[in-house]
């Protein structure tokens, strides 16, 4: 099949990709001249593991192609994914700019009919609005269908490729059965196409990522309690994980979910609800808890210093908002150094991925280290706040010769307890014994 994906980010990129790698003609359109030219050479503008393999494939196979020319792209196509930014607006619900933008000259190009197929989130009623801004335009025949993405960065391929399901709300016959084909390759292993009517895939979506991010804030108000009361949060994790209606997924406490989708949609179906009348008085609480859980580990590290951070030098381990990406938007990192800068104190990070990103937004502000050891150069304490799998197993003794003070803040109970007893580290971590 034809296919063009407008927006060429996480989403746009991975869907163009892997709908390239089961033999479709994919052309992807962005407005960032710089990132077309970018892939137009091969090159992934972002950091996503196995992207790069079959992106190279389909570029060589020349079914993936780039392009800045939104006509020339959607011409020749049947199908076109919109995989557009939906960033909060100032009150925090979704900015449909984006996407109506690109609606709105749909409608001016499109020559014969075309499937329109929104990837991006977006709140409920959206489907109607571009079949709206389209349809003031245009002359032919078109459906829009909600088809939205589920793909976590870091295992966005996989995520693609073999999906636990694929959402499809669509009430055309047409339109219905060219997804049923498309999405064929992606569901041998008899995972699901759920199709629905429009408003409840787009709402399907919120509703996912709404509960997992209320799963998360549970177990990290649960792992906060813990704390004060001497429980240990791995074991009640293990404890409650084990029965199969919990599920022992998305049960990790942290130092908050972050990331370019919870926050923002979790905002936005908040948003959604005032507006319908249905104000969601349980995202009110997740989203004021996970904001306070950033920065809990900022009252731990100043107790341990008496409350005075003043040219202390700290290390930071992970910038990423979480590993297995470059991606650093609302990385919990990012608060906790703009908390320790503010008391006076010196950051030296170190990230795999992510420092590219961050040295754009926080420039000299803080230091960055080659390796995660040079980061530990002469620390006061060092904080860890994503879970990269080279920070799981670090060379303890190593690590001792670095720091000046074997202290560790972990926000990602990377260690045993036992171990960091062993090992002699003051050690704290989340809804765990402190290590002191
Ligand atoms: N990132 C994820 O993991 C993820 C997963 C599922 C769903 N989503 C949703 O998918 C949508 C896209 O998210 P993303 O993370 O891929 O965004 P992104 O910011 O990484 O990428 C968006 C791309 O769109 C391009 N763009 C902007 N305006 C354009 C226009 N007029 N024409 C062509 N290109 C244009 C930008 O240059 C950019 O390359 C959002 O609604 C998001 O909520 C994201
Ligand atoms: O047990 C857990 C699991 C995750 N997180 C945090 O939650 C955030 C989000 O993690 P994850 O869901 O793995 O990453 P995303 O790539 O943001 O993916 C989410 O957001 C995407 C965009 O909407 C959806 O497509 C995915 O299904 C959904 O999982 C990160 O900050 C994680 O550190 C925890 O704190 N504890």
């Amino acid at each position: 099949m034809k296919i063009a994906v407008v927006g060429t980010g996480y989403v746009g990129l991975v869907t163009g990709t892997c709908l390239a790698e089961t033999g479709n003609d994919v052309i992807c359109v962005d407005i960032d001249a710089s990132k077309v030219e970018k892939m137009k050479s091969g090159i992934v503008p972002i950091y996503e593991p196995h992207l790069d393999v079959i992106f190279e494939r389909n570029i060589k196979q020349k079914r993936l192609k780039f392009t800045t020319d939104l006509e020339s792209a959607v011409k020749k196509a049947q199908i076109i994914f919109l995989a557009l930014p939906t960033p909060p607006g100032e009150d925090g619900s979704a900015d449909l700019s984006y996407v109506l933008g690109v609606a709105d000259q749909l409608g001016k190009i499109i020559e014969d009919y075309k499937v329109i197929i929104d990837k991006s989130t977006v709140p409920v009623g959206t489907a109607e609005k571009v079949h709206a801004a389209v349809a003031a335009n245009a002359k032919v025949d078109f459906d829009v269908v909600s088809n939205p993405e589920f793909l976590r960065e870091g295992f966005a391929v996989d995520d693609f490729l073999k999906p636990d399901r694929v959402v499809i709300g669509t009430e055309s016959p047409r339109a219905r059965k060219i997804l049923e084909e498309l999405y064929k390759p992606y569901v041998r292993q008899g995972n699901p196409i759920i199709f629905m009517d429009e408003k409840s895939a787009e709402l399907t979506k919120y509703a996912a990522n709404a509960f997992l991010a209320t799963k998360i804030t549970f177990m990290n108000e649960i792992a906060n309690f813990c704390e004060k009361v001497g429980a240990d949060v791995d074991m009640v994790r293990a404890g409650i994980g084990s029965d199969t209606r919990i599920g022992k997924r998305f049960l990790f406490p942290g130092i908050g979910y972050g990331g370019s989708c919870f926050p923002k949609d979790v905002q936005a179906l908040s948003k959604s609800g005032i507006e319908a009348g249905y104000p969601f008085q349980i995202l009110d609480a997740v989203m004021k808890v996970n904001q306070e859980q950033k920065t809990s580990i900022l009252p731990k590290i100043e107790d341990y210093f008496n409350g005075d951070l003043k040219n202390k030098k700290i290390a930071i381990w992970g910038l990423a908002f979480k590993p297995d990406t470059d991606d650093i938007r609302e990385a919990p990192a990012l608060y906790i150094i703009e908390e320790l800068i503010k008391r006076g104190a010196t950051v030296t990070a170190y990230d795999p991925e992510a420092m590219d990103n961050v040295s754009k937004v926080l420039g000299n502000k803080i230091n960055y280290a080659l390796n995660m050891y040079a980061a530990a150069e002469e620390a006061d304490a060092l904080v860890i706040a994503t879970e990269w799998s080279a920070f799981r197993t670090p060379d303890f003794s190593k690590l001792a010769k670095k720091l000046k003070n074997k202290v560790i803040f972990d926000g990602r109970n990377l260690y045993d307890l036992e171990q960091m007893k062993e090992q002699g580290y003051y050690y704290s971590s989340i809804g765990r014994t402190l290590i002191a």
